[in-house]
């Protein structure tokens, strides 16, 4: 049989705990190859959704298919093609970030070079350091080369990056671009809208456990969340529109401003950045609910 083209299947996901639902019936479709972020506002049922496929966490209810096998009931064999970066730093060790690098590579049939994962996270420097010495984002490093040490599949990424410096992103960015160019698939989470706009071939926006939208993070939120707009002053008043067309409207603009001999005042042509779609989702979806009549 053909593998499936999907390497994460989930419908109607489902997962309370006690009275408050965390996941609601949430769908998704993760294709082999692709890197996949999942956004969302705290506790919107991420880390449960993403734990869920990890087999680290039962459901309630729902079907969830990860490298074609249900995570509840898979065993080693299957753990061995997945990668897993939690959220939650791991103890604090007496051990060096060498020393459990190799030590997780042990775990695996077919691990990476533990020399070559140290150097793609950027622990070269750090690699006799005991863990518990490391700084948060070094201990952050260290968690990401645990989690591809494995060579895995796919990897789950649960806010990789918090607490990376600025330049640590940028190195991790490139370490999932060069994975992703070598077939891994990538299922990740974060709070760093740029850094879904750079790495992720779609997005999900997820919001009181549901899809609130899913697309490629150009694409996102439709045309219409997705217009231009130009500002401008005329008369000594602030102006603008949203509009489809921006250089038509600035050719008109410029055409009554007298161009080229003078200037439009004040010219200003934005496009909306992912951040911007995203807060609007989430504020609309926040106004909705607001709007929901009281049972
Ligand atoms: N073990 C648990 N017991 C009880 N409630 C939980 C548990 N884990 C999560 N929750 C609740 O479920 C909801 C979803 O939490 P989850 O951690 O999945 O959200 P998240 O989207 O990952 O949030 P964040 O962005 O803050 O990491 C939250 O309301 C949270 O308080």
């Amino acid at each position: 049989m053909p593998a499936s083209p999907l390497a994460v299947e989930v419908a109607g996901l489902r997962k309370r705990y006690g009275d408050r639902v965390a996941v609601d019936g949430l769908d998704l479709a993760v294709r082999r190859g692709e890197v996949f972020a999942v956004l969302g506002p705290n506790g919107a049922g991420k880390t449960t959704t993403v734990e869920i496929l990890e087999g680290f966490r039962d459901r309630d209810a729902g079907h969830v298919s990860v490298l074609g096998q249900d995570p509840a009931t898979a065993g080693r064999e299957w753990r061995a093609r997945i990668g897993v970066v939690l959220q939650e730093a791991r103890d604090l060790s007496e051990a060096t970030a060498e020393e459990l690098v190799r030590h997780f590579a042990g775990y695996y049939p077919a691990p990476r070079d533990p020399d070559e994962v140290i150097d793609a996270v950027g622990l070269r420097e750090k690699a006799r350091t005991r863990v518990r010495l490391l700084s948060g984002g070094q201990r952050r490093r260290l968690d990401v080369a645990l989690g591809i040490v494995g060579d895995p599949e796919l990897l789950f990424l649960d806010e990789p990056t918090t607490g990376f410096d600025p330049q640590a992103r940028r190195s991790f960015w490139s370490l999932v671009g060069g994975l992703r160019d070598q077939g891994t698939t990538v299922l990740l989470t974060t709070h760093y809208l740029d850094e879904a706009e750079h790495l992720a071939d779609r997005v999900a926006v997820v919001r009181d456990g549901r899809i609130l939208a899913l697309d490629a993070p150009s694409e996102l939120g439709g045309r219409a969340a997705r217009r231009a707009v130009v500002r401008w002053v005329e008369d000594g008043e602030p102006r603008e529109v949203r509009t489809d067309h921006p250089t038509r409207t600035v050719a008109e603009l410029a055409a009554r401003s007298g161009w080229p001999d003078a200037e439009i005042p004040g010219l200003q042509v934005l496009r909306p950045s992912l951040e911007d779609v995203y807060l609007g989702l989430i504020g609309d979806a926040a106004a909705a609910q607001d709007e929901e009549p009281v049972a």
